[in-house]
């Protein structure tokens, strides 16, 4: 077992997957580096690299923010191999990219072989822009439900559950291999 003197460091790569201009570069930017922007900027695929530290676990992680996807896309090998969770965004505002990601979700789930209780989690972005919504709340619940999978909703411009959502695949990912116990991920620490 790790101990204060010596933490235990381990990588993880988690790709974020979703329609085009659902907020995955922001949601990546808000995360990694606390910031925001307006403008829109499609992107090809992009690594950002953060340590997050559970107490006695250092998490050095990758993230990968790919480029929007549509039924026609196809998973590029980075976002594919050696990946141990998978962020699926769709927006809170806009209904065709939460039908969108049941495609993507069943896309990654041929791409791996139809392997069983691949670590994701359902994210709902924009959360700030409550007048726009299209996707409601039990609806995108009851769909992860549906999966057996965490689903959250974030803001990447105010900030609201940005780093839970990336939390909250990392108890996911290490949900059975004990890294993580009870009293040891309730505190986690942004390095
Ligand atoms: N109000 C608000 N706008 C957001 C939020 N997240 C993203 N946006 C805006 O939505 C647009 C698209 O965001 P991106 O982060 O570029 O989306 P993306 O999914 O990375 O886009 P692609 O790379 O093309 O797939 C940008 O204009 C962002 O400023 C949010 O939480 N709130």
């Amino acid at each position: 077992m790790p101990n204060n003197s010596n933490p235990t460091l381990v990588h993880r790569k988690i790709a974020v997957l979703g329609f085009r201009a659902v907020g995955k570069t922001s949601l990546t930017n808000a995360f990694v580096s606390g910031t925001f922007s307006d403008n829109y900027d499609p992107t090809i695929e992009n690594t950002h690299h953060k340590t997050i530290r559970f107490r006695k676990v250092h998490f050095a992680t990758d993230i990968i923010d790919t480029a929007g996807m549509d039924e026609y896309s196809s998973l590029s090998r980075n976002a594919s191999v050696g990946v141990h969770g998978y962020a699926l965004v769709f927006s809170t505002t806009s209904r065709s990219s939460f039908e969108n990601v049941i495609k993507i979700n069943e896309a990654l789930l041929n791409a791996l072989g139809d392997a069983l209780d691949v670590p994701r989690v359902l994210v709902g972005s924009m959360k700030d822009l409550s007048e726009e919504r299209e996707v409601p709340l039990l609806q995108a619940q009851s769909l992860a439900d549906s999966w057996r999978i965490p689903y959250l909703e974030c803001s990447s411009k105010t900030g609201e559950n940005v780093a839970e959502v990336f939390h909250t695949l990392l108890r996911e990912i290490e949900k059975d291999d004990g890294l993580l116990n009870e009293s040891e991920d309730e505190k986690c620490i942004i390095l």
